[in-house]
């Protein structure tokens, strides 16, 4: 398998005269799996479909290796792309399916059967070449789709949220046999996803877009714990702000709002003076499987919390979240560096 890397540098996208993207630049290593995230419409499709030659640029270049593809044709670029709608041909079996691409690049019939036997073995569905792909599940429809693109040994696998017509249980397992496979394979690998645990799970670099821009390029643990700004950490699950105050941890950076996640907040936890407090009133108090979600109004501010046990509506309560749960914003909404780069921007 070859491997490529990919390197956009101010890719810049104007459809009906509107700029969908803006200058985007991004270096991806070869052999690596890098996730496009972001909410409906901010140009993730946008700039998968760019880097497959669909969509051409307003201003910018794409590369492949060496060479810039910005001027190829999508037929000439060998990416391979795969959509959520399996795109498979209805009347043709799971091994014609597979073979095709091979037949329409001239290769002789017993190669393409060994080929087709080969990657039908690394899918694991070695046996089901002549089955009908209508009486496939759709996990397994998914995965004859990947073998359709891979099986011309591109350079370049483009996923457009591959997995997401699927129910719960299957993506999920399908999420870990498709990074196997990619692993395996190494082969340079761009994903668009909106859903975050998906991202998270896969990636080894994250493109966090909003609005036609990259807000933040990270790896999944960084983006996690260090989002750029509070719309960001909004994204990526982070439920809870409140406005920091005179004693807080992080106060001598001047963090002006905290961010945090429900499950990092604890009710009635015992006293630890390193962890940011608050008290308030329960307003509500759900089961949530793993024990219970309170909610809270703290000095004026509407809190979510974790409780092991249920806790009645009126209570006063004590909320803490440790420091190393919580995420510092400046005024400006942007996150304040972590506590061990300070002495850098001291
Ligand atoms: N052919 C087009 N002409 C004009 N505008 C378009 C075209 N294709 C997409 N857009 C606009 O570009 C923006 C980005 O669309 P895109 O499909 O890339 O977003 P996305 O992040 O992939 O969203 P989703 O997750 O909903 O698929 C949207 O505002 C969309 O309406």
């Amino acid at each position: 398998m070859r491997t490529e890397a990919l390197a956009l540098s101010d890719v810049t996208i104007d459809l009906r005269q509107q700029r969908i993207l803006e200058s985007i630049h991004l270096d991806v290593e070869p052999g690596s799996f890098t996730c496009l995230l972001g909410p409906s419409g901010c140009g993730k499709t946008t700039l998968l479909r760019a880097i497959a030659g669909f969509t051409p640029l307003s201003r910018g270049d794409i590369r492949l290796g060496s060479k810039s593809i910005t001027h190829l044709p999508p037929e000439k670029r060998q990416t391979a792309m795969v959509f959520q709608s399996y795109a498979l041909w209805p009347h043709m079996s799971v091994g014609d399916n597979l073979g095709y691409p091979l037949k329409l690049r001239g290769i002789p019939r017993p190669e393409r059967q060994q080929r087709v036997a080969e990657i039908l073995a690394r899918l694991e569905l070695s046996g089901f070449e002549s089955r009908a792909v209508t009486q496939l599940s759709g996990g397994q429809r998914q995965r004859v789709a990947l073998g359709r693109a891979l099986i011309i040994d591109p350079p370049l696998l483009l996923l457009d949220e591959p997995l997401s017509n699927l129910d719960a249980a299957i993506r999920r397992s399908l999420r870990g046999e498709l990074r196997r496979l990619q692993k395996s394979l190494g082969i340079t690998t761009i994903m668009v996803t909106h859903d975050q645990e998906e991202a998270l799970q896969m990636a080894d670099q994250i493109v966090l877009m909003r609005a036609g821009e990259i807000v933040q390029i990270a790896s999944p643990q960084h983006l996690y714990q260090h989002p750029a700004d509070l719309n960001a950490a909004r994204f990526l699950g982070v439920d809870n702000t409140v406005t920091g105050r005179e004693h807080d941890p992080h106060s001598a950076i001047g963090a002006a709002i905290f961010g945090f996640r429900t499950r990092d907040a604890l009710i009635n936890t015992a006293p630890n003076k390193a962890a940011l407090t608050r008290k308030g009133r329960v307003n509500d108090c759900v089961y949530t499987g793993d024990g219970y979600q309170v909610s809270l109004t703290a000095e004026g501010e509407e809190l979510c919390a974790t409780a092991t046990s249920p806790i009645a509506l009126g209570t006063f309560v004590t909320l803490q979240v440790p420091e190393s749960a919580l995420i510092p914003f400046g005024p400006d909404e942007r996150q304040l560096p972590p506590l061990d780069r300070h002495e850098d921007i001291a």
